[in-house]
């Protein structure tokens, strides 16, 4: 069971995908996790995150690797641990220039790809391309939504500075997520983009529970189509 969930910044990707695997004992990937820990590697190792051709020369050289364990998700980057880092204001500023460049987003979408290959029992993969991109025959497709506004509420005091300090400045963090949104999904390689196929749920007025319940179920029931459909395909050998 592949499992594609999709859609802007702070809609409740990660959330709702770390809960909906949990729950269903599926593996969990977080895409974006991935494209941050490359960034950091390069913002770490002196890359000019501004020069494109930088970005790209340097796009196979770091060792990106993720744990698929919904309850305690790992990332790292040539050894070190990531998950800290990955989320400062520094990382979340470069990350959209970063994963703009097709060289990176060739490298990670493969690896992407290798990793729901091998997730035997299923796995919920959360991102910006997945279900048109990275996994388009996943048996459901969800694009999340939520209000510029409520996205921004959710997200401020989450981020960090550098120093480590929360940030709290709710109109610069809409004004930086819009500003995500806009470059992610302008980009010319693999756009942050609702699949023709998703099922999207706009997570504006639901409470966090309430949108887990709703992917629960409609995972449930793409599984029982999927076991119905295949006796059909086994008779048909
Ligand atoms: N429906 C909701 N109602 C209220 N809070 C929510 C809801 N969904 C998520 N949140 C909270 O909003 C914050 C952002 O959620 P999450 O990280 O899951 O979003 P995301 O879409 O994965 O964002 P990003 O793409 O930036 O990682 C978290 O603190 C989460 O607990
Ligand atoms: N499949 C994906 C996932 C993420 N990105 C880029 O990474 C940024 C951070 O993602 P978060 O989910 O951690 O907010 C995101 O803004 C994209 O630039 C991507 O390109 N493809």
């Amino acid at each position: 069971m592949i499992v594609a969930i999709d859609g802007p910044s702070g809609t409740g990707k990660s959330s709702t995908s770390k809960a909906v695997a949990a729950q269903l004992g599926l593996s969990y990937l977080d895409t974006g996790a991935q494209y941050r820990a490359i960034t950091w590697w390069m913002l770490s190792n002196g890359v000019d995150v501004a020069d494109q051709e930088a970005i790209a020369a340097a796009a196979d050289k770091p060792s990106i690797v993720s744990g698929t364990d919904p309850r305690q998700p790992a990332i790292s980057a040539d050894g070190l641990d990531a998950s800290g880092p990955i989320r400062t204001q520094e990382v979340t500023a470069a990350v959209s220039a970063v994963s703009a460049v097709p060289e990176v987003r060739a490298r990670i979408t493969e690896l992407q790809r290798m990793i729901a290959a091998e997730a035997g029992g299923g796995i919920v993969v959360e991102g910006r391309d997945i279900g048109t991109t990275v996994l388009p025959g996943a048996d459901l497709k969800v694009f999340l939504t939520a209000s510029p506004e409520a996205r921004a509420a959710r997200r401020s005091g989450e981020l960090k500075t550098t120093a480590g300090r929360p940030v709290t400045d709710l109109a610069a963090t809409q004004q930086a997520l819009t500003a995500r949104d806009k470059a992610d999904s302008s980009r010319k390689t693999s756009p942050l983009k609702k699949a023709d196929d998703a099922v999207e749920v706009d997570t504006t007025e639901l409470t966090l529970e309430q949108v887990i319940e709703c992917v629960v179920t409609l995972v449930e029931k793409a599984a029982a189509r999927k076991a119905e459909a295949e006796p059909v395909e086994e008779a048909a050998r």
